[in-house]
């Protein structure tokens, strides 16, 4: 494939970042160009056939991994019902997928959310968007987690937020420690849970059944 087509190709896949705006074309042919010389370094030859459409696989891979940060996460959750509810509303086993700042490597598992209304609750789904938004971008466990419970502060003003994620990071794998079983467990409480700990346990009972 001709560099031309490559670039189309990219173009027209992710026209929101691209269409209109030639800085970023010639950014994106550097960055290509950036991972034919690293496949390079690394001892392979970026000219063989397999390896020959990677850096082009690469940059759509990683506008992908980060298209969060295309949109306001916290939007999602303006979608506001009028339900009478004012006991835990606990969103579970939501997946993630994200990238560590740190090494560019992924990290993924699941997020729990959970908050008490005062006067709104959201659509369920919305949770879970909110949740995608902050993952796909580079991130550190911890902020992610901080970030999705201050949405739910922010845009529902609860009684409480309490968010559980529950991750494992590939540059704790294949390369650095290498300990390829270990899972971290990141918490973020807000209002009446940070107050109250048998708010917290009805959470965690829950989170466990
Ligand atoms: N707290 C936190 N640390 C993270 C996260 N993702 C990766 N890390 C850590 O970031 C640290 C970066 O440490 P550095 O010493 O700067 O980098 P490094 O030499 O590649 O470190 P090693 O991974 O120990 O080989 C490592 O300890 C990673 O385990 C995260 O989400 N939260
Ligand atoms: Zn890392």
């Amino acid at each position: 494939m001709s560099l031309i087509d490559t670039k189309t190709k990219i173009i027209e896949k992710f026209p929101h970042i691209f269409e209109g705006d030639a800085n970023k074309v010639e950014q994106a042919e550097k960055i290509m160009e950036a991972l034919r010389q690293l496949i390079a370094l690394c001892g392979d030859d970026p000219n063989r056939d397999g390896l020959l459409e990677t850096p082009q696989r690469v940059l759509k891979a990683f506008l992908e991994y980060t298209e969060g940060y295309q949109e306001d996460p916290k939007e999602h959750l303006k979608k506001v019902f009028d339900v009478k509810h004012r006991e835990l509303v606990l969103v579970k086993d939501i997946e993630f997928y994200s990238i560590c700042e740190h090494h560019f490597a992924p990290f993924f598992g699941v997020a729990h959310v959970g908050y008490i209304p005062n006067e709104k609750i959201t659509g369920l789904s919305k949770i879970a968007r909110m949740v995608d938004g902050y993952a796909k971008r580079f991130q550190v466990q911890e902020n992610l987690t901080n970030q999705i419970a201050d949405a739910v502060e922010e845009i529902l003003e609860p009684q409480g937020t309490m968010v559980v994620v529950e991750a494992k990071h590939m540059c704790m794998c294949g390369r650095g420690i290498k300990k390829t079983d270990a899972k971290t467990t990141t918490t973020a409480v807000r209002g009446v849970f940070a107050d109250r700990s048998d708010s917290r346990m009805e959470f965690l009972t829950l989170l466990n059944r």
